[in-house]
């Protein structure tokens, strides 16, 4: 079977464990059945000549680079900052692609999904591999929507350096500040580039300063634009005192120019370019010791005499360590500085070997990526990136040993290089690759098939896109039996159907979307409960005496505590069903049956006897919080959700008399440039469809993005309202 390809790093190290993540999963199906029937794409692969062809010869030359030059690389950005533009003209410069795609015309190479060529976003992640001056990267096109949050995180987990795309006209938006702290989290070293500088209102200086105030990091200007907006015509190299100017009548952008700054021709920028480049070295040598040595003996008396090379190194360094961040700027859509952001790729950012990892070597099919087109090749040194096929049991953010004895001999070497104490019988799990963090869904709708013939269908539909994608959850309404799809936004769900449709070929019906809400409690109670039962000859007897009370943890995970008495001498398969019990009653509230947060249950009393099974004791202590929870005060929390709404002054005033009337709070509103950019909460049930609504109140020339902030207790009387909807049965939002 071909569904179950999975992507993994394989590492330089010694110890064998194979890192697996399922991206591109679907893709790769897709492109299989592609190249069964030889069917192209419209765009020209011929740059691999042979490779295509199953020429496993010609590709294991190409296959093995040295690890040292090797960059596994990720984009990342706000959505349409122009990831997916700048990866097209980076196929392109690199010899990868002969034609240049575009977004607007539904052609690209790495959004190669159906959903993804007629939205014109990226949704999931795409591999390429190729050569640049030398090097092998491999990179990954990731996604900008909010929705597909997971998919990046996924994806920076294995990957060594990422290029931060943003738009030169907006600086740092809502969606980059969490992509931003997603690479903080996985360590991972940055370079910036300000695309977009063609674009009328595209500010270096504002993109750099909001770098500055918003990711709090430390910008390094490795570059100047020559000109903004409809004037941008090139850019200023500053390490090496360069002009680089494109050709005006290139319409590809392939022909440039690289020339020094000279005080005859260009005093004022060769002036500017100088100032700036001592700033640069300034900033570098606080940052680094060893080149602040240099400077301040060799150089200190003249920066200009420092090799370009001496100060690339220092960069790196600091790249690395990422203290500060390399920024670049052009326009991909204009054909602009992009070959300059491929050369800082491999100048700058890190090698396999230069990162943490500790993963391993062989599998028995292996393929290399080529966004929907893939190779198969018989063996692949560390530090790359590649695909497999066949994997049964395996889910994104596991990581695969090649034996059980391997794991735990780098388990073992782990917890050494570690210094932490860990349990005997979790060795294995201990090496683990940090986990994706799956995020909790806040929409959810029911699912049907066309017919009941073709309900197990949509099981393994929804089995095999859950493997894929974690951040969709699919649950069995106990109550009408029907299927319940969980996700992060409209879009996800809206996507998720469309593929079920397209790749399962079933047509399903979604039932309206509804939010997920949750509950609590507002004051401590105490419950007693007995289950007295006999099954068969043999008697369970369970009593149970606990109390719940409201805790602040902002989770659905009870805080569980029991009095002195009751843990001594309590056996563990006692335990765990107590725990069971706790779980699965605080899954189901009395108020809307959604999940209970913000609780602590205190176990003061537990007679067993003899003889009583678990699921007895699990039942009982279930019910006993169940009937707490129903005496308790309670309280509705509704998912809030930040907003940020970019729209041009004249239509300020009609966007936040709208915000008003959907229960929305602002917090401040900036002005950047031409346009207001509100930040701000509204609760996730007022804001549904609202992409709709801004398009028509505003001419459709207002954006906006949306995440989840936390859940808040609703306030009585729309409680009151939710409640009485719900009670009458179905709520429709
Ligand atoms: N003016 C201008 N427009 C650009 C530039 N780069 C991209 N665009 C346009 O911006 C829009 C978004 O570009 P994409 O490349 O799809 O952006 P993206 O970041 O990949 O978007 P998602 O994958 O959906 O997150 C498209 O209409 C592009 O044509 C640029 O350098 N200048």
């Amino acid at each position: 079977m071909l569904s179950n390809l999975r992507k993994f790093v394989v590492s330089h190290k010694k110890i064998p464990i194979l890192h697996v993540n399922n991206m591109c999963c679907s893709k790769m199906r897709a492109s299989l059945q592609r190249l069964k029937s030889h069917v192209p794409l419209g765009r020209n692969y011929s740059s691999l000549p042979g490779l295509i062809g199953n020429d496993i010869k010609s590709l294991h030359s190409v296959i093995n680079p040295p690890i040292a030059k090797i960059r596994n690389i990720g984009i990342m950005a706000h959505i349409d900052a122009g990831k997916t533009t700048t990866t097209e003209r980076i196929l392109y410069y690199s010899g990868y692609t002969r034609s240049l795609g575009d977004v607007d015309d539904g052609d690209t190479v790495t959004d190669f999904m159906a959903q993804e060529r007629e939205r014109g976003i990226t949704i999931q992640s795409a591999a390429v591999t190729f050569d640049w001056k030398g090097y092998r990267v491999n990179l990954i096109d990731t996604p900008g929507h909010v929705d597909f949050t997971l998919e990046v995180e996924r994806c920076l987990r294995v990957l060594d350096g990422a290029v931060a795309v943003f738009d030169a006209s907006a600086g740092v938006e809502a969606q980059t500040l969490t992509v931003w702290r997603q690479a903080d989290k996985h360590k991972i070293p940055r370079i910036c580039f300000l695309n977009k500088m063609d674009k009328t209102g595209a500010s270096f200086k504002y993109a750099v300063e909001s770098i500055r105030e918003k990711l709090k990091a430390k910008p390094l200007l490795l570059q100047l634009p020559l000109g903004e907006g409809k004037a941008f015509k090139g850019v200023v190299d500053v390490v090496n005192k360069e002009k680089l100017l494109w050709n005006p009548n290139s319409d590809d952008g392939k022909d440039f120019v690289r020339n020094p700054l000279l005080e005859m021709s260009d005093p004022e920028l060769l002036k500017q370019t100088t100032e700036a480049r001592n700033a640069l070295i300034e900033q570098v040598a606080d940052l680094d010791d060893e080149f602040a040595d240099l400077v301040l003996g060799e150089f200190s008396e003249n920066f200009d005499l420092l090799p370009a090379e001496k100060l690339q190194t220092a960069i790196r360094r600091v790249t690395l360590a990422q203290t500060a961040v390399p920024v670049l700027c052009g326009s991909a859509l204009k054909n602009k500085g992009v070959q300059p952001l491929l050369d800082a790729v491999t100048v700058y950012l890190p090698s396999p070997e230069e990162r943490n990892y500790e993963f391993l070597e062989r599998i028995s099919r292996l393929l290399l990526p080529f966004a929907d087109q893939h190779i198969e090749i018989p063996s692949l040194t560390a530090g790359n990136i590649a695909l497999t096929v066949g994997l049964k049991h395996t889910a994104t953010g596991d990581t695969i040993a090649s034996s059980k004895s391997s794991a735990l001999a780098a388990a073992r070497r782990a917890e050494t290089e570690g210094g932490k104490k860990h349990r005997r019988n979790n060795e294995a799990e201990r090496l683990l690759l940090a986990g994706v963090e799956i995020p909790e869904p806040v929409f959810f709708c029911t699912i049907e098939p066309p017919s009941v013939a073709k309900q197990p269908d949509l099981d393994y539909a929804l089995k095999c896109l859950q493997r894929e994608d974690p951040s969709l959850k699919v649950k069995l309404d106990a109550d009408s039996g029907q299927t319940v799809l969980c996700g992060m936004g409209e879009l996800h769900i809206e996507i998720i159907h469309d593929r079920i449709k397209r790749e399962y070929g079933l047509e399903t019906y979604l039932g309206p979307l509804q939010v997920a809400y949750r509950e609590t409690i507002l004051n401590a109670v105490c419950a007693t409960d007995t289950l007295d039962r006999t099954l068969g000859d043999k008697r369970h007897l369970v009593t149970v005496e606990l109390e719940v009370k409201p805790v602040e943890t902002a989770s659905v995970m009870p805080v569980i505590e029991y009095a002195g008495g009751v843990s001594e001498d309590l056996p563990t398969a006692s335990q765990e069903a107590i725990e069971n019990g706790i779980h699965s009653a605080c899954l189901q509230g009395p108020l809307l049956g959604s999940p209970v947060q913000d609780v602590a249950v205190a176990v003061h009393s537990l007679i067993i006897h003899p003889g009583t099974s678990t699921t007895m004791i699990s039942a009982c202590v279930s019910r006993c919080i169940q009937k707490a929870l129903k005496k308790a005060d309670k309280q509705v929390l509704e998912p809030l959700m930040k907003l940020e709404v970019t729209v041009t002054r004249d239509y300020l005033s009609l966007v936040l008399a709208d915000l008003a009337q959907r229960r929305g709070t602002i917090q401040e509103i900036q002005t950047r440039q031409e346009n207001k950019i509100i930040t701000g909460f509204v609760p996730l049930a007022e804001i549904m469809g609202y992409s709709t609504v801004l398009r028509t109140l505003t001419s459709g020339s207002a954006t906006f993005a949306l995440e989840l902030s936390n859940y808040e207790a609703m306030n009585p009387q729309d409680q009151t309202v939710l409640l009485g909807r719900r009670s009458g049965l179905t709520q429709v939002l």
